[in-house]
């Protein structure tokens, strides 16, 4: 049987989550929102582009839980973007009521689904998630690390002006400006970009990763990015949905991994189609060890504000 997917905001992410998974046949789709009208439309306009981009996706638009009913995936991208200036903890207040009351409703018509959490700050939210769904930690995980990796596979592919697709990379941590990109296990098909750039060079890369999402907000204005954002939800619900057991950051449930417990936290995980099959440590030096403490740090005090909006004693 095909996989039912809802994606939780029908705005510019959520939109573009839609697309990618009905363009590639993953699953049936089900845009919902509070706006009236706009996942209807959004949700025929893309069912009208099948015949042309060829799938078979049923595509639905909706403002009544009733119609999420049983589904296999929950993407959560409902919630307000920054604006320039803005840090993403400063969407704190507004997102959580927004992701909780998401999350509630989303619980109320499917019994185990896997929840994807893409809604900022991103830590934060999808720790709420968690805490109010009362899923599994398996099931349960924010996307940050797909992205944030993309964007520092870029940086490099463009300063070695060499193919995107030969450049991985790994970005683990809070997706916030303490993020910590991982120069000795990001490479270019296969040689370590510390064999291929000066250091100079490479905090350069480093620096434009962390602050990647500020450096759109800055351009557009009126918004924060959100192609790269779609197309990496798009990658981890086709791992999900097709059990590809691909190792990918993504922000999982600490439980002593890492010597971090109760938070979440961008590390490499195995995802299929049970969520998160497992975590992977990485060997870290202690400069390595001691940033990835330091954006422990951070996303442990926007989740102490999150226990405090639930009423849970800190
Ligand atoms: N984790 C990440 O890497 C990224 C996170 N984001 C975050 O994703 C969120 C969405 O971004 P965009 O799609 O660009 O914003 P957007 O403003 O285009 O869309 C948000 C949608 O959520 C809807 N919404 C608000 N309250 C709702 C509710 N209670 N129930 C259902 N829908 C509701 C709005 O009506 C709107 O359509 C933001 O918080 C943004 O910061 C964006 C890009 C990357
Ligand atoms: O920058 C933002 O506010 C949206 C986001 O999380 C990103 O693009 O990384």
């Amino acid at each position: 049987m095909r996989k039912k997917i809802t994606v939780v905001g029908a705005g510019q992410v959520g939109t573009t989550v839609a697309q990618l998974i009905a363009f590639r046949n993953l699953a049936d789709v089900v845009l919902i929102d509070i706006v009236e009208g706009v996942p209807q439309g959004k949700a025929l306009d893309l069912q009208q582009s099948g015949c042309l981009q060829v799938f078979d996706s049923l595509i639905t638009g909706t403002n009544d839980y009733k119609d999420t009913a049983d589904s296999d995936i929950v993407v959560i991208t409902a919630g307000v973007p920054r604006k320039p200036g803005q840090d993403r903890a400063d969407l704190l207040k507004t997102n959580a009521n927004i992701v909780k009351n998401v999350t509630e409703e989303v619980m109320k018509h499917s019994k185990n689904p896997i929840l994807i959490v893409v809604s900022n700050p991103l830590d934060a939210m999808v720790y709420l998630a968690k805490e109010v769904s009362g899923l599994p930690r398996e099931r349960v995980m924010g996307m940050a690390g797909v992205l944030d990796s993309a964007r520092f596979r870029t940086f490099v592919a463009l300063e070695l002006n060499c193919s995107m697709v030969d450049v991985d990379a790994m970005v683990l941590g809070g997706h916030g400006d303490s993020m910590v990109p991982m120069p000795r296990y990001t490479t270019v098909s296969g040689i370590s970009i510390t064999n291929l750039m000066d250091r100079d060079q490479i905090e350069r890369l480093v620096e434009r990763t962390r602050k990647g999402g500020a450096e759109i907000v800055g351009l557009l204005k009126n918004g924060s990015a959100f192609l790269a954002p779609g197309a990496s939800v798009a990658k981890m619900v086709e791992a999900i949905v097709q059990d590809k057991k691909r190792i990918l950051p993504c922000t999982a449930y600490l439980n002593g991994e890492y010597n971090w417990k109760g938070i979440f936290f961008g590390v490499p995980v195995e995802l299929g189609f049970n969520g998160i099959n497992k975590i992977i440590e990485l060997d870290l030096t202690p400069e390595e060890k001691e940033a990835l403490d330091t954006s422990a740090k951070d996303v442990k005090t926007t989740i102490e504000e999150v226990d405090a909006f639930l009423g849970k004693s800190v």
